[in-house]
């Protein structure tokens, strides 16, 4: 599982990032996305990235996963500076296709252990079960892909994740196309899974509310190109809070500050 529990000092640097400055190449020239952002992330902590559209989210999480070369700063993952993508984190993805629709979700889970050939079939075989148990989808253990819901699919991606045991799960925006009810449903699991789990995470979203829910910490960025704007201590915040006072007054701040550049009108979704 994802920081075992072995391996889990509280307070510890998972991942960070300083002056972080991420650019694209276009026919038009230089296209700077992210400019000077730092922050970082203990073991155990759910760091969430929020900010209006095009202001860098994807960008800075597909950095952090080693697929976009830094032109500015660096990013460490448990002290040393990352040169690519390794086995240490693992991206869950918005869209549903993430499986490989020849195999069987427990077969699809069980891949990358088998990829990476550390364990034998029948091992890899039983994790996956593990993991797919862990995320509610035993029902499904045998199914192919094309037969899962959009949640299922999701949480067969996350039930993959979590067996390779990296030490840090990347999300970018897993929920966003699903219907609010399942929408909550893995938020709901997903803070469960936080919680027994202890892993770390960085979580990209356009919703206020999901980050303010999911989040220990939220990173506010500007307007394209990505700046920081405002950091917030949200770890006080569960499912059992959503909604109360406090929370709404977290988010009508977040609207405010993100919303302050220009004149549009509030929002729950960025
Ligand atoms: N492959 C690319 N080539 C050129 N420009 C890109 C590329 N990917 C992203 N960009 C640009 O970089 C900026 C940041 O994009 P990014 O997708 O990281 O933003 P985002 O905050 O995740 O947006 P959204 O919330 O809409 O998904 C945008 O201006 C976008 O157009």
């Amino acid at each position: 599982m994802l920081a075992r529990n072995e391996t889990f000092l509280p307070g510890a640097q998972a991942f960070e990032a300083t002056g972080l400055t991420l650019d694209y190449r276009t026919s038009k020239g230089t296209l700077r996305a992210v400019e000077n952002v730092s922050f970082s992330c203990a073991e155990g902590e759910r760091l969430v990235l929020l900010g209006r559209s095009g202001c860098g989210k994807s960008s800075i999480l597909k950095a952090v996963a080693g697929f976009l070369p830094v032109a500015g700063g660096e990013i460490l993952v448990k002290g040393r500076r990352i040169d690519g993508a390794g086995p240490d984190r693992i991206v869950v993805f918005q869209e549903f296709d993430q499986l490989l629709p020849w195999k069987t979700v427990r077969e699809n889970v069980a891949f990358p252990l088998r990829v990476a050939g550390r364990i034998g079939k029948a091992e890899a075989r039983e994790r996956a079960a593990e993991a797919l148990r862990k995320v509610g989808l035993e029902r499904a253990i045998d199914a192919y892909p094309h037969t899962l819901s959009g949640g299922m699919k999701q949480r067969a991606a996350i039930a993959r994740a979590l067996v390779t045991g990296a030490d840090v799960l990347l999300m970018d925006e897993p929920f966003a196309a699903l219907d609010a009810l399942t929408r909550r449903r893995l938020q709901e699991d997903l803070l469960r899974l936080a919680e027994n789990e202890r892993f770390t995470l960085l979580f990209v979203t356009h919703s206020i509310e999901e980050a303010i829910l999911i989040g220990t910490r939220l990173h506010l960025l500007s307007a394209h190109p990505g700046r920081t704007i405002a950091t917030f201590d949200t770890a006080e915040f569960d499912l059992s809070n959503a909604g109360n006072a406090r929370f709404d007054g977290v988010v009508k701040e977040v609207n405010q500050l993100l919303f302050a550049e220009t004149n549009d009108e509030d929002a729950d979704h960025v």
